[in-house]
């Protein structure tokens, strides 16, 4: 289907909802007249709206005007939008659900049978095009439909097919794992500040310094550790910050914090 035929729902307009919105938006993948978009308060909507898009406090005409349809509302709050949402859902509806944990079983139980219901995670950066998404399909859910998935979402950065289980392991990885980074980001250039560098310099160095590195492993294809040693003189000053490093166990709090939100994706899913 051409974009400009294709007509696009959010059920939901907040944070990713609106960063997968202005990712397709930018790379021109559906016209904003396309696009419509829904929540219960205009907070989110405003916004939306100066992008060109259609706005409605009413879920069911997002689900009437449009083919491919995101559920971008918080995981506890999509049960109760899903019933609201049931007797409106055809057969030519693709739903697209990104609430953390909430599985396809449960989804599918939620949905009227035979719904081609597909399940992504994707991350906040997807707004730079530099995303990293990972989906798996429901029942039904035919290669035309996961492939639609995966242009609409092409110019928003990686985005691969999964095995259902791997989609809370990305989520305590990548979904959350950008908020990790964010942390490490805030903690470096405070080490430079403690040092005596001004703080605005500091964070941006220490951003362009995660660009550079990530930028580094997506390129050389390079194992993380072999790159690190390529920055490790003996006997200097790298070594002697990665040491410190060790001793506070940094390797072992950031596993131990992606298997934290992987759990507790998995426990959300229970709910
Ligand atoms: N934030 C992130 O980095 C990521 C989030 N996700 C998932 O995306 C989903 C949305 O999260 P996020 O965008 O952060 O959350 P936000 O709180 O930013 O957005 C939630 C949206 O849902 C709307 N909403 C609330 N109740 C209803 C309802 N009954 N019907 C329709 N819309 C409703 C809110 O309305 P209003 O505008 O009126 O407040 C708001 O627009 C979650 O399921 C989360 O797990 C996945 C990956 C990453
Ligand atoms: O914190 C959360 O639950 C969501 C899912 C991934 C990122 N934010």
């Amino acid at each position: 289907m051409e974009a400009e035929e294709l007509r696009v729902g959010f059920v939901g307009a907040g944070r990713m909802a609106g960063g997968l919105g202005r990712g397709l938006l930018r790379a021109g993948k559906v016209p904003a007249s396309n696009i419509i978009v829904s929540a219960p308060s205009d907070r989110n909507l405003a916004e939306w709206r100066e992008w060109g898009c259609r706005t409605t406090h009413c879920n069911l005409e997002v689900l009437q005007e449009s083919t491919v349809v995101f559920l971008a509302t918080k995981p506890h709050v999509l049960p109760t939008v899903l019933q609201e949402l049931r007797p409106a859902v055809t057969s030519q509806h693709l739903l697209i659900s990104l609430a953390a944990g909430v599985t396809l079983q449960k989804l599918q139980r939620l949905l009227p049978t035979g719904t081609k219901v597909l399940r992504l995670m994707p991350n906040l950066p997807c707004v730079l095009q530099v995303g990293a998404a990972v989906f798996s399909r429901g029942t039904g859910v035919g290669d035309g439909d996961a492939a639609l998935l995966q242009s609409l979402l092409s110019p928003c950065g990686l985005c691969e097919e999964v095995p259902e289980p791997y989609i809370n392991i990305h989520t305590g990885l990548s979904g959350s794992g950008v908020a990790y980074v964010y942390l490490f980001a805030e903690a470096m250039a405070e080490g430079a500040v403690k040092m005596g560098m001004p703080m605005g310099l500091a964070n941006k160095i220490a951003a362009q310094t995660l660009l550079g590195a990530a930028k580094m492993l997506l390129e050389t294809g390079e194992h993380p550790a072999k790159l690190r040693g390529d920055v490790c003189t003996p006997g200097g000053t790298t070594i002697h910050g990665l040491y410190q490093l060790e001793k506070g166990a940094l390797r072992a709090t950031v596993m131990n914090a992606v298997q934290a939100a992987t759990e507790r994706a998995c426990e959300m899913g229970e709910d």
